[in-house]
């Protein structure tokens, strides 16, 4: 099998926008302030599993990388969750994002919330990145194409329909969604560099199609607890 152009292997990877989580009935609910207050704890409690393993997925790609010049790069990332102190970084945002919804930080850490589905979703998400070619552990980061406009969309949305969370709670999103501006041409960049075969563009496809079916898979567990009272 021959290699296809870059232009057209990027556009096979766009193609999947469909399968991303933007389009999940929980989000959806969540856009149209349809969440009560326990459904967005439930998120945000959940949601803090995927955060918290950010970091360690990402070493885990750097563990697997021969190369500096992509270690240095993508090392950022680590630091941009952990932050270079305690009390700083994306991940203490999440905290207090889930502390203006209302729950307590003791209560986010211990994950008492965090539902198996969403252990499961994530727990396989960091398993690939052990175990998979760091390329293809790169390109399942490419739902970051898609999470700009999402993260955009979200942050109208709950100052808009939830003007009971305070502002503070929402540092992370706006830090976020300027790292991703970035971040995502450069993992585009990466993931097209460094898949020359047709089989390695088709597993970074592939790599991309099954995270989507992690974060779907971690909105299944949330929207299938939801209404069940606190979480
Ligand atoms: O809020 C979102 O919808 C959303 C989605 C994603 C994503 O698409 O994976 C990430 C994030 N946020 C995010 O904040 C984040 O730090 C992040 C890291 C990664 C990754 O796979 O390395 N995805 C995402």
């Amino acid at each position: 099998m021959t290699a296809v152009s870059p232009a057209e292997f990027v556009a096979e990877l766009r193609a999947l926008a469909p399968r991303y989580w933007d389009s999940h009935p929980f989000h959806l609910r969540m856009h149209a302030g349809q969440l009560s207050k326990h459904e967005l704890q439930a998120w945000a409690a959940n949601r803090w599993y995927y955060q918290r393993c950010i970091a360690q997925k990402d070493a885990a790609i750097l563990s697997n990388c021969p190369s500096p010049e992509i270690r240095r790069q993508w090392r950022e990332r680590i630091v941009w969750h952990d932050g270079t102190q305690p009390g700083e970084g994306g991940a203490e945002n999440w905290i207090r994002l889930a502390e203006a919804v209302g729950l307590t930080r003791e209560e986010v850490l211990d994950e008492r919330h965090v539902l198996p589905g969403t252990r499961f979703a994530v727990d396989a998400y960091v398993n690939f990145a052990r175990t998979k070619p760091w390329v293809e552990a790169i390109a399942s980061g490419l739902t970051e194409m898609f999470s700009g406009a999402l993260m955009r969309k979200r942050l109208a949305a709950l100052r808009e329909q939830y003007p009971w969370i305070a502002e503070e709670g929402f540092a992370y999103f706006t830090n976020r969604i300027q790292a991703v501006a970035g971040e995502g041409q450069a993992t585009v960049d990466i993931v097209v560099a460094h898949s020359l075969t047709r089989e390695q563009q088709l597993a970074a496809v592939d790599a991309l199609s099954f995270k989507c079916d992690v974060l779907r898979a971690v909105l299944d567990a949330v929207d299938y607890y939801s209404g069940k009272g606190r979480p």
